[in-house]
């Protein structure tokens, strides 16, 4: 990440209001997916965050989807980000982007600063964390938290011990969310870190009744703060 970057960044990506009924635009619950269908089955199921990640293909498909996605997005008033493809985002005037450490320094932070969009960070690391505190995004995503074969990670699963830990460390000051690894198994320990919001791949894209996972996701992350984080 160059100095530039950080310094465009610093007071640019701060959590507030969104336009879209979630603070910082961050629902509890964060499904990550790869296809515009994807979205449009789940806006109409009360998801509020989601993601679209396509990692591979065509590159006028692509950006097809990603008009799609962003498209659902203003239609149901939800918060869509866009992985990666931070030049098709602004384009098409996306909510936020979703970016990588390898992506920052290529990106143009400015650019999506001034256009008004918001910015989700991957920390894989606690030096990548302190780095990304800095900027100042939107969400800092910590992960990945638990084993997962839905993506290739150079680094070892956080854990537990150590989500709670960065959760600590970030204090509140940037809203959080946690990925890797999470069902509905594992949600109730990660929602006891105070983490601000799951995001997840297979507990939605594998789900054998969505309708019944997402209310059981839903009814578990209504629940807690209150005595263990406020
Ligand atoms: C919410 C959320 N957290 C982490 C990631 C991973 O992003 P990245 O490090 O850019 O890796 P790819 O998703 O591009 O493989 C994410 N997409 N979303
Ligand atoms: C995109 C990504 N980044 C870190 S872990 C991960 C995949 C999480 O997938 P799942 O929820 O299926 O374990």
């Amino acid at each position: 990440m160059t100095q530039a970057n950080i310094e465009f960044a610093r007071h640019s990506f701060e959590a507030g209001d969104s336009n879209c009924g979630e603070p910082a635009g961050l629902a509890h619950l964060y499904p990550v997916v790869d296809s515009a269908d994807w979205i449009a089955r789940l806006l109409p199921m009360g998801i509020r965050t989601v993601q679209l990640r396509i990692k591979q293909g065509d590159p006028c498909e692509l950006e097809r989807e990603i008009c799609r996605a962003i498209a659902l997005g203003r239609e149901h008033n939800a918060c869509v980000f866009i992985n990666d493809y931070w030049q098709l985002a602004l384009k098409h005037g996306a909510y936020g982007v979703h970016l990588g450490q390898t992506d920052m320094p290529k990106a143009d932070l400015s650019g999506i600063a001034t256009a008004g969009m918001r910015l989700g960070v991957s920390t894989r690391t606690a030096d990548e964390l302190i780095t990304a505190i800095r900027m100042r995004p939107s969400y800092l995503a910590i992960g990945h938290i638990f084993p997962t074969p839905t993506k290739q990670m150079s680094t070892p699963p956080q854990g537990l011990a150590t989500l709670k830990q960065h959760v600590q460390t970030v204090a509140g000051g940037i809203p959080t969310v946690a990925i890797g690894g999470i069902d509905l198994g594992r949600a109730a320990d990660v929602w006891q870190t105070c983490v601000d919001a799951v995001a997840v791949v297979r507990a939605v894209t594998e789900s054998r009744d969505l309708t019944d996972d997402l209310a059981r996701f839903n009814t578990l992350l209504a629940r807690r703060k209150e005595v263990v984080c406020d």
